[in-house]
């Protein structure tokens, strides 16, 4: 019996060990206020799930680094954000710190909430390292939730980490009730923006057409269980970002990355107009009437 341990018992890490203990792994599921220490469930430990907020992520890694992690155990990121100081992915800061370990990235259209309830979902374990891969996706596979596997981690995981910037954008499309010509047009110029990124960054295009691009772009987008959608929608009903996200009381990673994108969007001239509209709004630059009219002037092209 494989033996698994999640690091962060928020929403996602919580479905996640529920998933895995269905699966019949033995599981421990560990948090900051955790009252057993994290050294008693990194020993021995096949997998250990990284399901920790962006912000957490530094500091699960340096506790990590404080103890004796084998080899042997492949660690899982599931975090879709970008490091404002590196501008890195959570896979490169973990390949980083663990050189010797197989990282895995696990990313899909999978909001915690259905999942907790039982409905049907699929998702994507991409490594490097295949086999190890294929070791997280026996792991997790079951009648309710189908592994797949590839070998672009960082595609795999930017699909997940910039879906959340337009997820914001399509809150913003739905609570000004711009209709569903607006909305199609959205997400279909969404993808090309995710690619033209995750090009530049290593990844590959077709990556962004599967499972963690363009199914997780459709599930956060079009669901009002999406916390970054929450925030868009939020915005366009006149409300303030402070104000939402203390509403929220939980992770919206697409305000962070939206900066962090925008960053890196500036240093290596990608052109990013989607994003760029949603950075403006989330620091109080426009109005959302303003980010809508904003694109549509823009210069005309080719599609
Ligand atoms: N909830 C969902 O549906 C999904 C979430 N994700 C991603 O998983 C990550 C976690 O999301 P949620 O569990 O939903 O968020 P959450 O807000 O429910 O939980 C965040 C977790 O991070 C931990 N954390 C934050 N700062 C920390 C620190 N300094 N040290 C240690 N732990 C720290 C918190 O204690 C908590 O366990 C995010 O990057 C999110 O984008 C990915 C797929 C689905
Ligand atoms: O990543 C998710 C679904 O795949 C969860 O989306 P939110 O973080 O916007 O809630």
């Amino acid at each position: 019996m494989p033996i698994l341990t999640i690091l962060g018992g928020g929403a996602w890490g919580s479905a996640l060990a529920n998933l895995g203990g269905k699966k019949g792994s033995r599981v421990n599921l560990w948090s900051r206020s955790s009252s057993f220490n994290l050294e008693s469930v990194i020993t021995g430990a096949d997998v250990v799930v990284s399901a920790v907020s962006m912000k957490g992520v530094g500091a699960t890694v340096d506790r990590l680094l404080a103890l004796e992690l084998s080899p042997g155990t492949i660690i899982v990121t599931v975090t879709k954000g970008l490091d404002p100081a590196s501008t890195r992915t959570p896979s490169q800061i973990w390949q980083n710190a663990f050189p010797n370990n197989s990282i895995v990235v696990l990313s899909g259209p999978n909001l915690s909430e259905e999942i907790q309830q039982g409905l049907p979902a699929a998702t994507v374990a991409a490594s490097w390292d295949l086999a190890a891969a294929k070791q997280v996706q026996n792991i997790y596979s079951s009648d309710i939730f189908r592994v797949y596997v590839n070998e672009d981690p960082l595609g795999t995981e930017l699909g997940g980490t910039l879906k959340n910037v337009f997820a914001i954008a399509a809150g913003v499309c739905d609570g000004l009730q711009l209709g569903t010509n607006a909305k199609s047009a959205l997400l279909t110029r969404a993808l090309p923006e995710m690619i033209r990124v995750g090009v530049r960054l290593g990844s590959r295009a077709e990556t962004f057409y599967g499972l963690s691009g363009l199914g997780d772009l459709l599930a956060t987008c079009n669901s009002p269980l999406s916390r970054n959608y929450r925030v868009g929608f939020g915005l366009a009903k006149g409300k303030s970002l402070e104000q939402i996200l203390q509403e929220l009381q939980s992770t919206a990673e697409g305000v962070n990355t939206t900066n962090v994108l925008i960053d890196l969007a500036n240093q290596r001239g990608i052109e990013v107009p989607v994003s760029r509209q949603v950075y403006r709004l989330l620091n109080g630059e426009i109005t959302p009437e303003h980010a809508v009219l904003s694109l549509m002037e823009r210069t005309l092209k080719p599609e």
